[in-house]
Parts: structure tokens; sequence; C-alpha cells
């Protein structure tokens, strides 16, 4: 038995937010090189996870081991396979007649329609290519599949931009491997504005299981401003600090605010919708948030890789339009930890405290638990709350079988 004050500790990530959580509970340093064993807790990067589970080593983690990632949490957290996930989910629904399917008279899906309409590049471009034809006055938006931070990221609202993108970076679509992968997304041109500037929200979901599936929502997210007000102008189509709400574009603009970092917190932010739009437009708008994140993760619960010493935080990416739908633009298997604000620090230092305290709880050790990530039997932990539970086998859980009540069945 390991007892609960030794418990030993690893990072990749040079953050204090991480090294300070650890060290605060009196745990200790693993010391050991590599990262086969020698600990017992790990916030690894997604590169060294990637060697954790090589299967060519055919490694297995230990039964007092503990991991921030699950072994194919890409299914998820790249764009392009996201996107073919929900894709794939939606079909598979439909097929099963099953509620979450239903349309509207229109044949957009009633809760399923969670992502702008993305096509993946090279595979998809004829289909791409038909559907610009057939709408040819709206605006798309080019992302690389496996990077962040707003990078390699361009607008789009004529074919030939693409063409010319392609003959300039020498790789022509039909050779992009996977790795260079493309999604282009419709843009959602009318986005939410508070004082005429464009925002998304970063929200934080942690999940202890996917089979069944447990997952808990951080109520502390916040909403990252762009500096300049917006327009979707097509002569300010290059413009990113219009454009792209990612801190480490808006960094670099000359406006942006160093003590509050262009954010606001999301209470704030539904406090500012209750007043401006009204209390159950806001409900509403947060009720679809829970949706998406519910439809999401039953998205990849098939394909998941459901390895019982993993967990992960997820950094959701949010748009709100200017009719409060909101929309899912991609999942991040490392939501940044770095701080730029002292607001920044305290929530992230609490939100690792709180996710510690989940995957780790008081019991963690005892000789008769299962000492995986999904131990944890309170509903409310610091600033998370279990929002889905299928392992719970109260009649009363809406959530059992998925949204057969609709999407407010989410909310607890
Ligand atoms: N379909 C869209 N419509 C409107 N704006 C979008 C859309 N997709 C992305 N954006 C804007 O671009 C920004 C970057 O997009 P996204 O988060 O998908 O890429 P990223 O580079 O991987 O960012 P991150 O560092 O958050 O991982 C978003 O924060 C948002 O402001």
């Amino acid at each position: 038995m390991v007892s609960s004050t030794k418990l030993k500790w690893k990072t990749d990530l040079d953050k204090q937010v991480i090294i300070q959580n650890f060290e605060k509970r009196g745990w200790i340093k693993a010391q050991g090189e590599g990262f086969v064993d020698d600990w017992n807790i790990y916030w690894a990067n997604v590169w060294t996870v990637k060697q954790i589970f090589n299967p060519e080593t055919g490694h297995r983690l230990g039964e007092f081991q503990l991991l921030n990632h699950f072994p194919n949490h890409y299914e998820l957290t790249r764009k392009d396979l996201m996107c073919k996930n929900i894709k794939r989910y939606r079909k598979d629904m439909e097929k099963e007649n099953n509620q979450i399917a239903e349309k509207d008279e229109q044949g957009n899906y009633v809760y399923m329609d969670i992502i702008p309409n993305t096509y993946i590049l090279p595979g998809d471009y004829t289909i791409f290519v038909e559907e610009f034809r057939r709408n040819p006055n709206i605006m798309w938006i080019m992302k690389p599949s496996s990077k962040a931070q707003g990078k390699g990221i361009f607008l789009v609202n004529k074919l030939n931009q693409l063409k010319k993108w392609a003959t300039s970076s020498k790789l022509p679509f039909q050779t992009l491997s996977l790795k260079e992968a493309y999604v282009i997304s419709r843009y959602v041109e009318n986005p939410l504005l508070i004082g005429g500037k464009k925002f998304d929200l970063r929200i934080y979901v942690l999940v202890t299981s996917y089979r069944p599936l447990k997952v808990y929502l951080y109520s502390l997210g916040f909403a990252r401003f762009c500096n300049e007000k917006y327009t979707p102008d097509i002569a300010e189509l290059d413009n990113m600090f219009i454009h792209l709400t990612n801190v480490a574009v808006q960094k670099n603009s000359e406006d942006y605010n160093e003590k509050h970092g262009s954010k606001w917190s999301i209470q704030n932010l539904r406090f500012y919708l209750e007043q401006v739009r009204g209390k159950a437009a806001s409900d509403k708008c947060f009720e679809e948030i829970n949706n998406i994140i519910y439809i999401s993760l039953k998205s990849v619960q098939s394909v998941i890789i459901n390895d019982k010493h993993c967990f992960e935080c997820y950094g959701y990416d949010i748009l709100i339009d200017g009719n409060l739908k909101p929309w899912l633009l991609e999942v991040n298997a490392s939501p940044s930890l770095t701080t730029t604000t002292e607001v920044d620090r305290i929530l992230k230092m609490n939100l690792l405290n709180d996710v510690f305290n989940i995957v780790v709880p008081p019991d963690w050790m005892d000789e008769n638990s299962k000492h995986g990530a999904n131990m944890c039997k309170e509903k409310q932990v610091g600033y998370f709350t279990v929002i889905i539970d299928e392992s719970t086998n109260d009649p009363s859980d809406k959530n059992k079988k998925g949204l057969k009540k609709g999407p407010t069945a989410l909310w607890r």
C-alpha cells in the first residue's frame, strides 16, 4: 500500500500551478528519468502519453498510477477526428431513431447541430467545393487539425484563395498527409458581440471514465475577448485581432490589457446576458452548452480507450452567435495552464486542486479500493459538479439513457 502523503508526482510542464498543487499536498517529486515507473500521478504532455501507450512497448499503467490523458484522447481533441466522430454519431443515432437525432422543419438537427458545418481536407475537398458553389457568399475558416494558439488559421471567401494557399505551401491537397490535414468550417459571421467585440468561452470539463461516462463541469470558465471591434467586412478578412480570440494572438495586439487579459468570468457573462437578453434566453444558451458537452463526449464514447488509470481535463472552446446559439469550435487536450493575470492564476490553481481532489479522493490508497481515476463519490467537488453519470442506477437520473427528455435533462 502507498501512503497518500508519499504519493509521487511527475510533470512534463514547467507550470507553477501544477507544481505548487502537488507540493502543497506533501506529495513527492518522482526522481526517475523515464516515464515507465516511479510515479503515482503524472501531468504529462500528449507526446509522453503517446510514448507510454506505444503499442510496440506493450506498456500498461500500474495499479497505483494516474495519468492526465486517455491513450487516444486525439479522437476528440484533433479537430478533424472530432468532426468525423460527431458526424458518425449523428448517423448512428439517426439509424437508431433516437430522439436525439430529431430534425426541425428545415432539416437541421434540433440537438446535434453543435459544430459549424465542417469538411476535412484534403479528403472532403470535392464535396466542399460543391457546398461552396451552392452558397458562394458565405465565409469559411481554415484550421490545421493539430495546431493550437491560432497558428496556421485563415479566413476564406473565394475558392481561389484555397488554391493559392495550396500552391504557395507547395502542398496540393491530395498530397497532404493526415498529420497536415486541415478542417474548413463555416465561419460564424454573426458572433454575439459585447462592446462591439467578439469573444469565445473556455469551459473546463473533467472526464474520469468513458464507459460508463462520468463527467464534471467546472463553473469557473471565462470568456476571451478580441481587442479590436468586430466587423465581417471582407476588407478585414486578414485582421486576426478581429477574428481570433486566442490569447496567444490577442497578446500581440496594441490594445491588449495586461491587467484583466481581455477576459471575463462566465458568471459575469451570464449576468450580462440575463440583463440584456433575459434569464430564460440566457438559461437556454447554457443548457445548450451542456448539450454540446454531452453530444461531443457521446460521439467518442465508443472509440476512446477507457483505461481506468486515465482522466482528462478538457478545455472546450465555444462561440455564441447573435441568436445565443452556442457552437463548439474545438476541444483542447492540454488547456493552457499559463497564467496571464492574478485572477487567472487563482482560477487555474483552484481548477487543478479540484481535479486532484476528484481523481485522488481520501480513500484512493485504501487496500480494497479500485485505485482508478473514477473513485470519487461526491457530486460536487469545489467548483466541479457532476453533469453526466451513467453509472448511477437512480431511476430519477434522466441522463442515463441519453437525451430522451430533451436537453434540459442534462441540467442538475
Ligand atoms: N467556425 C468559426 N467561426 C468563427 N470563429 C471561429 C471559428 N472557428 C474558430 N474561430 C475563431 O478562431 C479561434 C481559434 O480557433 P480554434 O480554437 O479552433 O483554433 P486553435 O488555434 O486550435 O486554438 P486553441 O489555442 O484554443 O487550441 C477561436 O478562438 C475563434 O475565435
